[in-house]
């Protein structure tokens, strides 16, 4: 007989389905919150410790196809350096045009919002920072060289600048968008509002919460990682233009003195965002965030056809597609490991950075749960190249293991 751990009290069924399939959905998982927290509200999941793979979900009952498993909002989320100009930077949803609002009280940020809410929430946690940051520089290198992570690194500076300085509270957070988008609330904006208002430790918070993600040991630091540092370090330096020693706000200041003091020293700037800071964030975004992939403004997610029309569109357009997507970081949808064979789906619903999980067949009690992380239609050689360069591991699924290609080789866990 099956276990029944998926409570009616903690699911709603969706009226519907939804590419033919029937959908659940979890009413508890939008928000991100702390790890344990996540699991304990799905208790369909369970955390457990997989053979030289480190930690691994696992499904606790039986699952039926097309249910949803995890529907989570990131920790961390940025465009992608090409796509700056069309998507919200801060739920990633695309932009119709230069309809975003565009963020900053002098008129000259490059912060673009799909919507008041999303504006309002990126300006309680990190927006007020990074207005008055200058990463154009850093934005133009990563343009160059295809990449991203040290924007979402950026991002996650503005955000313990921000909580250092005491910037960006309720009070600050009216925002100054003149929208004219036709997107109103959106699920990540009402959960990251949610959460900024929540009291004590903040849920969802990337600074504590990224730390629990796996990460690599760099005993060298590439060279490029290097420059990258420097311009990243660049970018932050505005945030020390008017400091006084008298306003410091070292460890030794009450959090009273910080509030309000409006910028920091360039040594605590520096002792910050060291380059150990930047390694340790930067090898635990490349090893967990995902690519959100959305679907241009005017095609509708919930149609099964919007994927071939962005297909087609993105074959005779080349690159538009890619314009349109940015990285996210996630706390509990890091701990699913690969397989080349995977037997969860990753969509993004909402065309925002709200990552859906959901079974991609009949999964049994005690299977582990997977997705993959490389484009699944290479040869075996291509996909092993691509895992053991990108993840520091030799895949052993079954497909591997039958194309014949899972000889000895070693994870980095
Ligand atoms: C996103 S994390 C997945 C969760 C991770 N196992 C943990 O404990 O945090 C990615 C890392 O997990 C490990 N991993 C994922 N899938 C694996 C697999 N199929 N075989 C071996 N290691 C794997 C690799 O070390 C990879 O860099």
């Amino acid at each position: 007989m099956r276990r029944q751990i998926l409570a009616a009290s903690q699911l709603i069924r969706l009226p519907g389905s939804w590419a033919g399939s029937t959908r659940w959905m979890s009413m508890t998982a939008a928000v991100p919150s702390t790890l344990d927290e996540q699991l304990a509200n799905a208790p369909w999941l369970q955390l457990l410790q997989v053979p030289s793979a480190g930690r691994g979900l696992f499904a606790a009952t039986d699952i039926e196809q097309g249910m949803l498993l995890i529907e989570e909002a990131p920790l961390l989320a940025a465009p992608s350096p090409h796509a700056m100009d069309c998507t919200c930077h801060h739920c990633l949803r695309p932009l119709a045009g230069s309809s975003g609002s565009t963020s900053g009280s002098k008129g000259t940020s490059s912060l673009r919002f799909c919507s008041p809410s999303c504006d309002a929430a990126a300006r309680q946690a990190w927006a007020v920072a990074a207005e008055r940051c200058s990463f154009g520089a850093l934005q133009q290198a990563c343009r160059e060289r295809a990449e991203k992570f040290p924007l979402m690194a950026a991002q996650l500076a503005c955000i313990q600048v921000q909580r250092h300085l005491g910037l960006g509270s309720s009070s600050s957070s009216s925002s100054s968008s003149s929208s004219s988008s036709s997107s109103g609330a959106n699920p990540l904006a009402a959960a990251t509002a949610a959460v900024a208002e929540a009291e004590g430790p903040a849920m969802g918070d990337p600074v504590t919460q990224l730390r629990h993600l796996c990460f690599a040991n760099m005993p060298d630091v590439p060279q490029p990682w290097t420059e990258l540092h420097q311009l990243l370090l660049q970018g932050l330096r505005p945030l020390s233009a008017d400091f006084k020693p008298g306003g410091d706000v070292s460890s030794s200041s009450s959090s009273s003195s910080r509030r309000g003091s409006g910028s920091v020293s360039p040594e605590w700037l520096e002792q910050q965002f060291g380059i150990e800071w930047y390694c340790d964030t930067l090898a635990r975004l490349h090893l967990n965030s995902f690519r959100v992939d959305t679907l241009p403004v005017h095609l509708d997610p919930s149609d099964p056809s919007a994927l071939l029309k962005a297909a087609m569109a993105h074959l005779s357009d080349a690159g538009s597609a890619s314009h349109r997507t940015g990285s996210a970081a996630y706390l509990l949808a890091s701990m699913l490991n690969h397989s080349c064979e995977p037997c969860l789906d990753v969509t993004f619903p909402g065309n925002n950075a709200v990552a859906s999980f959901s079974a991609a067949r009949d999964i049994a009690r005690g299977e582990e749960l997977t997705i993959t992380y490389i484009d699944g239609g290479q040869g075996l050689a291509a996909r092993q190249a691509a895992l053991s360069w990108g993840y520091g591991f030799t895949c052993r699924c079954p497909r591997c293991v039958e194309e014949g290609g899972a000889e000895a080789g070693s994870s980095h866990q």
